[in-house]
């Protein structure tokens, strides 16, 4: 079977040392994943760094420029896996410049704070990350 591809994407927060929001954002493609909830990002292209990518994608999908922060690690290597195909890294991120709208593949954004981080339907590779974040929210709330 194929190496899984690299997807990066960021938890962006309100605060990188006290977070207590949460930026999720709801997918309107393809079809299977329509309507269930994620983290910004996506594939990182040939040539283009995890975090360059991450930046881009930020870029794309929002219209906005962040400050990435500390590196959320995985089970895998430091990654998380979703599926069999993919793999994801995943960094705390802070908007610096724009206001994020849904202009790629989302059709709705919404800021969560920890006590509603379970309230939308994520993807399910994500569930781990979002029980991940919940836990570093506590930690520093
Ligand atoms: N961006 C993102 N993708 C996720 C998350 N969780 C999860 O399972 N995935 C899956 C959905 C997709 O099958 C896969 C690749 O992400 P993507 O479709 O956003 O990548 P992309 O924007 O580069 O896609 P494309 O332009 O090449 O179509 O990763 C998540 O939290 N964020």
């Amino acid at each position: 079977m194929a190496a899984p591809i690299l997807v990066v994407a960021a938890a962006l927060v309100d605060d990188l040392d006290r977070p207590a929001r949460l930026l999720a954002a709801r997918r309107t493609r393809p079809a299977a994943l329509s309507g269930r909830w994620e983290f910004p990002g996506g594939k990182v292209d040939h040539g283009e760094t995890p975090v360059q990518a991450l930046h881009r994608e930020l870029r794309e999908e929002l219209g906005v420029t962040a400050e990435l922060g500390r590196e959320v690690p995985g089970p895998d290597d430091g990654a998380w896996p979703l599926t069999d195909r993919y793999r994801m890294r995943l960094w705390l991120g802070r908007i610096t410049e724009g206001h994020p709208e849904p202009l790629e593949d989302h059709d709705e954004l919404r800021w969560l704070a920890t006590a509603e981080l379970g309230d939308v339907d994520w993807l399910e590779g994500d569930l781990p990350i979002v029980a991940a974040l919940r836990g570093l929210f506590r930690e520093t709330g």
